[in-house]
């Protein structure tokens, strides 16, 4: 019986930031899946990316919170960053990335012109064709929550989501018109923010659902709709 079941690996890439949290999600809700018959065909892993091997036979992967000028040295100095843009522009790896995870998936950045660190300068992984802009509402002590309405987004899969920003960027455009859709926009002092966007296999968050407790729902969408849908690819 065992033998016959799909293995799904899910990555998280784990050099920095929230990366506990998101295998701590992805744990849990496997485990609920476990449970439940419409996925008894899958044996789904959860497992770390630290290095470039561990990049093998993914299904999938997160790029979790965090700094990203200190993500897109560790992701050079490691030698990741190369192989997985090879897999999420050209191979479709799905991708998902968290608020520095999604400015880590953004083709352009739009205040980050050119930056040099060291020997190295500010580079993305890419896959989302999209402009985002960092730090759109502030410094960590502006950080906010805020009720998101995903019920269209996702075809009612999700409704309401608490949608937790901590020094998050926006998206200012979407550049393409390959399929590259707005996910949810956030009104703060009369102003809206584009906070999410995606393509068929690429889907980016200003917000954090790692870090929103015992709610697995995000995830879950992700799995089912980026993962679960591309396992052929
Ligand atoms: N919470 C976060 O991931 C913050 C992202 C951070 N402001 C950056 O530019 O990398």
């Amino acid at each position: 019986m065992n033998e016959q079941k799909k293995v799904v690996k899910v990555g998280v890439l784990a050099l920095q930031g929230s990366f506990r949290e998101h295998l701590s999600h992805l744990e849990n809700l496997f485990k609920e899946l476990a449970e439940n018959s419409d996925y008894s065909m899958y044996e789904f892993k959860a497992c770390k990316v630290k290095a470039k091997k561990d990049l093998d036979s993914l299904n999938g992967i997160i790029i979790c919170g965090g700094e990203s000028t200190t993500m897109t040295i560790l992701l050079q100095r490691t030698k990741i960053l190369n192989t997985l843009r090879e897999m999420i522009t050209k191979r479709h790896l799905p991708a998902w990335g968290t608020c520095c995870g999604l400015i880590l998936l953004s083709n352009h950045i739009e205040n980050n012109k050119s930056k040099i660190l060291g020997d190295l300068t500010y580079e993305c992984i890419g896959g989302l064709d999209v402009t985002v802009s960092r730090n759109s509402f502030g410094r960590q002590l502006e950080s906010f929550t805020e009720t998101i309405d995903l019920t269209e987004a996702t075809n009612h899969q999700i409704k309401i989501f608490k949608g937790v920003f901590i020094r998050a960027p926006t998206i200012t455009t979407i550049d393409s018109n390959d399929g590259t859709k707005i996910l949810a926009t956030v009104t703060r002092n009369e102003h809206t923010y584009v906070i999410g966007a995606m393509n068929r296999t690429v889907l980016g968050t200003s917000f954090h659902p790692e870090l929103v407790d015992g709610d697995y729902r995000f995830h879950k969408w992700f799995l089912d709709e980026f993962i679960l849908k591309n396992l052929d690819l």
